[in-house]
């Protein structure tokens, strides 16, 4: 007896007919076979013997903790490295294709670098001068400069959530908003492959969601675009998502389907979050009852900031007591960074509203140099400033002065750089460029900058952005194990889970900096 050849399966996957026709006319996106791939200028391979292959229907997430080779491995399915033997990496796909693979192939880089954006040509409290003009570079001008059909131009920026940004300075956009500006630009690029590196990074949930979603029209529709996204570990896996490879040490040390990714990595995560819980509420009730005896070190009460008619903060009252850990939240552009802004001396408008910092009112007299003394601060924006040619010695080492050109640096000041890396989990990195170092290892060097000076207030917004797991960690541990109890915390972050429990308290600001809320744990 034969089974009727419609029910009837196919190959080694056992595919019915139809999956079996289709699965045979599915095309090569590329393919690496016993591949050296070697970076301009290093004679060693940085892949070696790479074997890959990527059909053109499949959903590829790469992941892996900092210095894996998430970034370089995209960069050589991009083809923007050199491959040994001749002819051992082949994109048959894009074979009938016009144009190199750089036009067929889009890869765009999320991860902070001063050289990728014209940011040096600004002053870092621009953003907050809600009186200048937009008559520099508007997000609109900035999208235009890669697409010119106002049409494509609304639709794209409707998807994202741009619409109503498009006349504001690109300069005023908030992280968040500028990211999904740049991701706005790649889409217009139209190109045959997009391979997108840590896109999630700084976007808020509803950010997230949407633009998985939109990635998810675009890659799965009919005749769709193949998408490869590089993501941390703890990022959301996207549901449309077929094959996760991960990397570690330069190599792929796992290769499957993200439902036993997601296997893998959950019971994991389930016991830190129950782990985080417990802590925080320990933590809460031993500091009950004496928490209203110390000192207020920031007092905002009814504060407001408009630009041009749109309210940012809306009648935000907030106290913050010497030794506290804050969680500052909301959503990308709810006022996090403006309302930051207050407490390092950089908003004009402080002085308009009724705000107290280290128990003085603003506007008597202290200098923004006084406050900035006082105040260890980390950022997205700052971290833009530096000059990738810096070591991480100096780069710490500008902490000192509050300022991002490096100076020399007494015996002292070196042990405490010293000490902190080591504190970090980063002894010996000293000497390094930031250039030779990933986002997330620069960023560490910049929280150890904004804490060299023992700043009674530390301030770290968005401290995480490109951090695997072991250097949050590492983070948390210096929380729990080195910061000084009269040491004040604000952080932070679009992601609840990377939350420090040394973290015990939250202050969530709603779209547009109303519906503040203030909760205990
Ligand atoms: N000078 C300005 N003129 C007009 N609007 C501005 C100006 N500066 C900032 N904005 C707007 O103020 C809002 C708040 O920006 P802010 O950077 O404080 O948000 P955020 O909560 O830190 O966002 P993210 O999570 O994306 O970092 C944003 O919508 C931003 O576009």
């Amino acid at each position: 007896m034969f089974r009727p050849i419609l029910s009837r399966t196919f190959g080694p996957r056992n595919l019915t007919l139809s999956q079996f026709l289709r699965h045979q006319s599915t095309k090569t996106l590329v393919k690496f076979d016993n591949a050296d791939v070697h970076r301009f200028g290093i004679k060693d391979p940085v892949f070696k013997n790479l074997s890959l292959t990527i059909p053109e229907n499949q959903h590829l997430v790469i992941t892996g903790p900092i210095n894996a080779g998430k970034t370089t491995l995209a960069e050589a399915l991009a083809g923007q490295h050199s491959v040994k033997p001749t002819g051992a990496a082949k994109w048959p796909l894009l074979e009938s294709l016009p144009g190199t693979l750089s036009d067929q192939i889009h890869l765009v880089s999320f991860q902070e670098n001063s050289a990728m954006f014209s940011y040096g040509q600004h002053y870092y409290q621009e953003r907050f001068n809600f009186s200048d003009p937009d008559n520099d570079l508007t997000l609109s001008d900035y999208l235009k400069s890669r697409e010119k059909s106002d049409s494509k131009i609304a639709k794209v920026a409707e998807t994202l959530d741009l619409t109503h940004l498009l006349p504001l300075s690109f300069v005023k956009l908030s992280n968040g908003q500028t990211r999904r500006a740049r991701i706005a630009r790649a889409l217009l690029g139209n190109p045959a492959v997009l391979i997108l590196d840590e896109p999630l990074m700084g976007l808020d949930i509803e950010h997230r969601k949407k633009l998985l979603d939109t990635l998810e029209n675009l890659a799965t529709k009919p005749g769709g675009t193949p998408v490869v996204l590089v993501q941390r570990p703890q990022d959301e896996m996207p549901e449309w998502a077929t094959r996760v490879i991960c990397l570690d040490g330069m190599n792929i040390v796992w290769d499957g389907t993200p439902t036993d990714y997601l296997q893998r990595i959950l019971p994991q995560t389930t016991k830190e979050a129950a782990e985080r819980q417990k802590y925080r509420q320990e933590a809460l009730s031993k500091e009950e009852g004496t928490r209203d005896l110390r000192a207020p070190v920031v007092e905002l009460k009814s504060v407001n900031v408009i630009y041009n008619k749109r309210k940012i903060l809306d009648d935000i009252s907030w106290t913050v007591r010497q030794g506290d850990r804050w969680a500052l939240l909301g959503p990308n552009g709810s006022g996090k960074t403006t309302l930051l802004s207050f407490l390092t001396g950089d908003h004009p408008q402080a002085y308009s509203n009724e705000l107290s910092l280290f128990g003085r009112r603003r506007g008597t007299g202290e200098s923004i140099w006084d406050i900035k003394a006082r105040v260890g601060l980390v950022s997205p924006e700052i971290h833009l400033y530096f000059n990738q040619r810096m070591s991480a010695l100096e780069a710490a080492g500008t902490g000192f002065f509050d300022g991002v050109v490096p100076r020399s640096l007494s015996a002292e000041q070196t042990s405490t750089i010293e000490r902190l890396f080591g504190e970090f989990g980063m002894s010996g990195v000293e000497n390094r460029k930031l250039q030779e170092m990933s986002t997330g290892e620069q960023r560490l060097v910049l929280l150890v900058r904004s804490l060299v000076k023992r700043p009674e207030l530390i301030i770290w917004d968005e401290p995480f952005q490109g951090l695997d797991l072991g250097m949050i960690h590492n983070v948390n541990t210096w929380l729990e194990n080195h910061m000084k109890p009269e040491q004040t915390l604000i952080m932070v972050t679009h992601h609840e889970e990377e939350i420090p429990r040394a973290v015990t308290r939250r202050f969530k600001l709603g779209a547009g900096g109303v519906d503040a809320n203030e909760t205990g744990s």
